[in-house]
């Protein structure tokens, strides 16, 4: 693959993306392509698809090749040069209570090869990076839910990836540490122009910070567009029906496109979980 091919490829091509555990079609025909630089949400409920999705893109699961590049790249048959390219920050928790916060960075750092005379450096840049150069030398058993999600981003940030692939990456905080973690996703990616594909079922947020939006519903995307293009659309088919009332939200563009599949109390299960899942390793 020459550098020029790699240059040009976007960020992450699916293509008929397809993975099923057993009899259950998790994704189904996934066609997707984020561009270089962008933010972009991969939206839905719980059991959309979403995780796996994600961790056919991050090679953890294995699929036939054609089916994802990123930056060109076939998973299939490049795995290794694909993850040098990607950072990963995964649902589940992957900071170690017993360690600080810097020692937790470290450890990534080494995983990724991180050059050793560069370690430290890079190690205190990517802690600065989140807010947590004052934390850094504590144990991250002390660290609130929210420190600790970005801890996790340190960790994923420290090998200078050209791809951010977060999975919920505020799930179960409070709104104030919710809004934490964008502020620093956001400036991370204004500083270095790094591509950022998130998961999530918080439609404000995906609203607010990303430059498009695949809403993902049982295994396949059922719609695709900037969260201002997919509002102003519904808001002109209902307006078309002859409906008045305030502009829909992407909540709403959401419920048209996803119709009695999506289950109003899957959220608040699944912060309870999350946050039970936090408790647990920090505990
Ligand atoms: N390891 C597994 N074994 C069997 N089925 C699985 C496994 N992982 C996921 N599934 C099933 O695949 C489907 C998609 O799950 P997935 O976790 O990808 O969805 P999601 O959109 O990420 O949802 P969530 O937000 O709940 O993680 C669901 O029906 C789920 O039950």
């Amino acid at each position: 693959m020459s550098g020029d091919t790699e240059t040009a490829a976007p960020a992450v091509d699916c293509t008929g993306l397809a993975y099923a555990f057993g009899e259950t079609n998790a994704v189904d025909g996934l066609d997707l392509t984020v561009a270089e630089g962008e933010v972009f949400g991969l939206l839905g409920p719980n059991g959309a698809g979403k995780t796996t999705a994600i961790r056919c893109i991050t090679t953890l699961l294995p699929v036939p090749p054609g089916m994802v590049r990123v930056f060109g790249r076939d998973t299939a048959r490049e795995r290794m040069a694909v993850r040098r390219l990607l950072g990963y920050v995964p649902q589940q928790l992957s900071a170690d209570a017993s360690l600080t916060g810097r020692e937790n960075v470290t450890l990534f750092a080494r995983v990724f090869d991180v050059p050793r005379r560069e370690r430290a450096e890079r190690v205190a840049q990517a802690l600065a990076a989140v807010g947590l150069a004052d934390a850094a030398d504590r144990m991250a058993g002390t660290f609130s839910g929210g420190m600790i999600r970005r801890l996790e981003l340190a960790q994923a940030l420290v090998s200078a990836p050209r791809l951010l692939i977060l999975d919920e990456p505020t799930i179960g905080l409070d709104p104030i540490a919710r809004t934490g973690v964008w502020e620093h996703i956001d400036a991370v990616r204004a500083a270095t122009g790094m591509t950022v594909l998130v998961t999530t079922h918080y439609m404000d947020e995906a609203d607010q910070h990303c430059d498009r939006v695949a809403l993902m519903h049982r295994g396949r995307v059922h719609a695709l567009g900037t969260p201002g293009d997919l509002t102003r659309g519904l808001g002109e088919r209902r307006r078309a029906a002859g409906a008045t009332g305030a502009p829909p939200t992407l909540e709403d563009v959401f419920r048209e496109v996803a119709g009695s599949g999506l289950d109003d109390t899957s959220g608040d299960f699944r912060d309870v979980r999350s946050t039970r899942r936090t408790a647990n390793r920090v505990g």
